[in-house]
Formats: C-alpha cells, structure tokens, sequence
C-alpha cells in the first residue's frame, strides 16, 4: 500500500496525533484555535480522515453522541457558573500547553485554576457552605 509491504496480520496503530497535526491538511496546526471549526463543514464522525477524535469506521467510540453532547453541556456550565482565574495572577498566555504522551495526551503542567461561583444561591453551593 503506497509503496509499503504491509506483512499479514500485521497490527495497524493509526496515528492520530499526527493526523490531527499535518500541516498538510491544517492551518497553524499546532496553534490552540476552537474558532477553526465556526462554520465549518468538517465532520467528527469518522467521515473525513483527516479529523477523527473519536475514530472511525466498525471501532468508533460508542459514547461518541453521548460525550459531543455532554462536552458541551459540561463546558457551559462551568462557563455560566464560575468566575475562572490563573493562580498568582499568572495570565493566560504564559501558561505552559506543552503537551506529553501518557497513553492518551495531556498538558505536561497540569493546568491550574481557579474556580469562584457566580451564584451564591443555588442549591449546591448552598450545601458547600453549609458543609465548610
Ligand atoms: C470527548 C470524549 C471522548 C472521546 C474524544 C473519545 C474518543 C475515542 C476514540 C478515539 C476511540 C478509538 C476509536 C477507534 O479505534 O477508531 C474510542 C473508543 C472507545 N470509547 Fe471513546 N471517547 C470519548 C468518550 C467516551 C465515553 C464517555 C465512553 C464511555 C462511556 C467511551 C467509550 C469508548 C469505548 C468502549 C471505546 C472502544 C470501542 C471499540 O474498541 O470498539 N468513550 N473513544
């Protein structure tokens, strides 16, 4: 296949991580920019190869509905609810996005922050205060 001999069953790792980052397909790959996919046709159901975050094909994450909608869900709500702060009043371009591999792929610092609720009557913080 493309000039490669693939032996028989031989096991094939796909390597997403490049994928995600080829120059030849992305813009300012290795650039943090959500904003690249407003209004963007690209689909994250293993349709288009070169954007696969949940896989692809009969081995595709079976969460892969359930996770795109609670994602978002979750990141709203950490939105709406908190005030997010840097420790030391460290901003947020000096944060290290340095990444390192540990199976899956995390930040290499981890990140530290700063939560402050935005709501000091709704039920749950209700019940923080109670319990501090
Ligand atoms: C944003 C969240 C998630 C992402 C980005 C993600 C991504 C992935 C990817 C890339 C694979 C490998 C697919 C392949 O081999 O082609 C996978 C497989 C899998 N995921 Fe997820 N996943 C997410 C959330 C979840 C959740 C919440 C669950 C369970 C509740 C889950 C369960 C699984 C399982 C069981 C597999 C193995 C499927 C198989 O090998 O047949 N995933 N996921």
């Amino acid at each position: 296949m493309m000039n490669y001999t693939i032996p028989k069953n031989s096991q094939i790792v796909m390597n997403a991580y490049a994928i995600h980052r080829d120059p030849r397909v992305w813009e300012d790959p290795l650039s943090f920019k959500p904003e690249r996919f407003l209004n963007s046709s690209l689909d994250y159901q293993g349709n288009d190869f070169h954007y696969i975050p949940f896989g692809g094909g009969r081995r595709v994450c079976p969460a892969l509905n359930m996770a795109s909608k609670i994602n978002r869900f979750l990141l709203a709500s950490l939105v709406h609810n908190f005030e997010w702060s840097l420790p030391n009043g460290m901003k947020s371009n000096e944060l290290d996005m340095q990444d390192a591999f540990m199976g899956v792929l995390v930040k290499a610092v981890p990140l530290s922050v700063m939560p402050r609720a935005k709501f000091r009557n709704v039920a749950w913080v209700a019940h923080l205060d109670r319990s501090a």
